[in-house]
């Protein structure tokens, strides 16, 4: 940590010295001051909607499909279904094909949002996402997606989890309206992030949202330092 060359330019013994270092270090590490950010994946950075919609028009070309617009409720499949039952399966190919998840454009200003929090001296930030259970490609494809948008260094901060509730974090910026998990009391407040999908539910006074990355995602963050 330091030599003891350096330790003889203190006043007080050496060790000391070091006891204050060490007694330094472990408050400023466990005191919480850093504000731990989750931001989720699919619908927040990479645009999950907008990359099925163009690859199912692609190879079901003939079959009906929902426009964004139309977009209700988080499951695609399950809309889907109601348009016509064998249209769920189909939506499913979709996202368990090779490639979907790679593909996926970047939603705008989300890149740059993650890597200005990266750079945030009082704050971590980690992607947070769920992989699909058919896990032949998506895992892969999500780290690559990190790596090729964010940067190699970004890997380090990748959390693929089925149960966002048991990871511990002072916000999660996510599209899904409902998040639940084992956990009944995670420690996050959730910022739901407007989507097609999610955009026509009623106002709850007691979930903030962030309307796009070009709203003042800056303030949500100081909202919650101590
Ligand atoms: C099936 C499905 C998955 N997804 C996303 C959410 C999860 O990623 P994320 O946690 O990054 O938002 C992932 C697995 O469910 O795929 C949708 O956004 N809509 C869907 O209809
Ligand atoms: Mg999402």
């Amino acid at each position: 940590m330091f030599s003891l060359g350096q330790l003889g330019k203190f006043r007080t013994s050496p060790c000391a010295t070091f006891r204050i270092f060490y007694a330094n270090m472990l408050t400023s590490s466990s005191s919480g001051k850093k504000l731990r950010v989750l931001v989720d994946m699919d619908g927040v950075l990479a645009d999950f909607e907008g990359g099925f919609l163009k690859k199912y028009k692609a190879r079901y070309p003939r079959e009906p499909f929902v426009e964004l617009e139309d977009r209700r409720g988080f499951w695609v499949s399950a809309q889907y279904g109601r348009l016509r039952s064998d249209l769920c399966e189909k939506a499913i190919s979709i996202w368990e094909s090779k490639d979907f998840f790679i593909d996926l454009e970047p939603l705008p200003g989300g890149v740059e949002a993650v890597r200005e929090m990266a750079k945030m001296e009082n704050t971590d930030v980690f992607i947070c996402t769920s992989p699909i259970k058919h896990y032949k490609h998506c895992p892969h494809e999500k780290y690559a997606w990190v790596e090729k948008h964010l940067g190699h260094d970004l890997l380090e901060r990748v959390i693929l989890t089925r149960d966002k509730t048991l990871i511990s974090g002072d916000i999660l910026i996510d599209d899904k309206p409902d998040i639940l998990g084992v956990e009944p009391k995670p420690t996050w407040e959730h910022i739901l992030f407007t989507a097609c999908h999610n955009k026509h539910l009623p106002a709850d006074p007691s979930q903030r949202r962030l309307q796009s990355w070009w709203d003042d995602w800056r303030s949500v963050l100081d909202s919650r330092r101590k």
